[in-house]
């Protein structure tokens, strides 16, 4: 039977199981498995050469049961309507596990903004704002940086809104830039939570990160970061991959030279001539294997040959049910994305708190709540997926699912 790669259904079926092994009855299964709300919008948008194009974009609202929705929007080519809502329901797992007082949306256009100019650019992030600014706010939904989005488009977005609100809205979207409202520590949080749950998972399995070899998928903004916060522990980054390629050193790559010279998409494979494919790349024998690029990357037809002890998920759904079954049945530690990429959203909740009050922290003070906040659940998941016999992603859906089946239930709508 061919492998599901369906990130909403196969979500879907994870949820599905976790409720059943919470003793979840059927209504709160049947409120949890798709978004309580997705908005298509199509934006008319003026290009450099005058013409006029129009994008088609979304944004899910999983579940508001808790308080606000949450997270990020993303500006790729292969967007789509089911990849969307999936995302929107991994944020909600995302921040039950690290017990912030949302719910997950998720938002999407599809364009390639590699080829648009930056005018383009910000026409298209203002359009977006105006058709879906009846579904969000500071109070009901809050977007944020995801896969080719980032602090200039959140400026934008903020600024557009604020138009519309007649008011200064820091606190609709995060990943603002720091004069803007950005909280200290955001552009690295995401790495900043993958290198704890790296820390975490080495502790569990006896592997000092001195010395360790790190295989990174993806050079962006989860990516580059995390290759950096490795390589400055003393760990060799053996090798690391953008959309055009990947390169492999096993003496260690030099990572201060390649995020010097990446342009603002991650691209750096481009610069040299004798690169791998990212399917070669994921293959590399390495101690720990970290995922941060797109989807789907591990799958049935080449989990056989993923060589790493400890594989952490900085990307959303790099590893498919059936590969993740496999790794955990070989004794591979698999920390799943809905906890390894939280740091992002933890931050971002931060810096919407830090909006709110109008009091700014240190990137020290931010470090330290994030590591607080991710330690803790890092070892709630583990010790779940010990307790009950179940691989760590079931264990975080277990976990990540709760608050808001919980939330929905004290409000009477299961
Ligand atoms: N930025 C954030 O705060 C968060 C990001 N994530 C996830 O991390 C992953 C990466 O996101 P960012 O680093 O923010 O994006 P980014 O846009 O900064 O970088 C994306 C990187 O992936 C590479 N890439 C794109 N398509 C690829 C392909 N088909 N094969 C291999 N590499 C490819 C790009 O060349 C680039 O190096 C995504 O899955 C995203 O959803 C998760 C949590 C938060
Ligand atoms: O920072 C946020 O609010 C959301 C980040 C995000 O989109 C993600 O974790 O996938």
């Amino acid at each position: 039977m061919a492998e599901n790669l369906n990130l909403f259904t196969s979500t879907q079926g994870i949820i599905r199981e976790a409720l059943t092994k919470m003793g979840y009855d059927e209504p709160v299964y049947e409120l949890m498995k798709e978004p309580m709300r997705l908005l298509t919008v199509r934006m008319p948008v003026r290009m450099d050469d005058g013409s006029t194009r129009v994008f088609t974009g979304y944004r899910a609202q999983h579940n508001d049961s808790v308080g606000p929705t949450k997270g990020g929007v993303r500006f790729h080519p292969d967007v789509d309507e089911e990849e969307v809502k999936a995302l929107s329901m991994w944020m909600t797992l995302k921040c039950g596990i690290v017990d912030l007082p949302y719910g997950g949306g998720k938002g999407g256009i599809i364009c390639d903004p590699r080829t648009m100019s930056m005018r383009e650019l910000e026409n298209l992030s203002r359009a977006y704002v105006r058709a879906i600014s009846q579904i969000v706010g500071p109070t009901k939904d809050i977007p944020a940086p995801d896969v080719y989005t980032n602090s200039q488009i959140m400026a934008w977005m903020m600024d557009e809104y604020s138009r519309i609100d007649e008011f200064n809205s820091p606190g609709f979207i995060t990943g603002k830039p720091i004069v803007l409202g950005g909280s200290q520590g955001r552009e690295k949080a995401t790495a900043q939570g993958v290198t704890i749950c790296i820390d975490q998972a080495a502790k569990k399995r006896g592997l000092s990160i001195k010395g360790a070899r790190v295989v990174v998928q993806g050079f962006g903004n989860a990516g580059s970061f995390l290759a950096k916060f490795m390589h400055d522990a003393g760990a060799k980054v053996i090798a690391i991959s953008d959309a055009h390629g990947a390169i492999h050193d096993p003496e260690g790559l030099d990572i201060d030279y390649l995020l010097d010279r990446r342009d603002s998409f991650g691209t750096v494979t481009t610069l040299f001539e004798n690169t791998l494919t990212n399917s070669e790349l994921l293959e590399i024998e390495c101690d720990i294997l970290v995922p941060a690029a797109v989807s789907n990357q591990i799958t049935a037809e080449n989990v056989d040959r993923i060589n790493a002890s400890i594989i952490v998920e900085a990307a959303n759904g790099p590893t498919t049910i059936e590969a993740t079954k496999r790794l955990n049945d070989r004794g591979v530690l698999l920390v799943p994305d809905v906890l390894a990429s939280a740091g992002g959203v933890t931050v971002s909740y931060f810096e919407w708190v830090q909006n709110n009050q109008g009091y700014y922290w240190t990137e020290e003070e931010v470090n330290e709540k994030l590591e607080k906040k991710l330690i803790t659940a890092f070892n709630q998941v583990y010790d779940l997926s010990q307790s009950r016999k179940v691989n760590m992603r079931l264990a975080a859906y277990m976990v990540g699912v709760r608050k808001s089946a919980e939330a929905s239930r004290f409000r009477g709508w299961v």
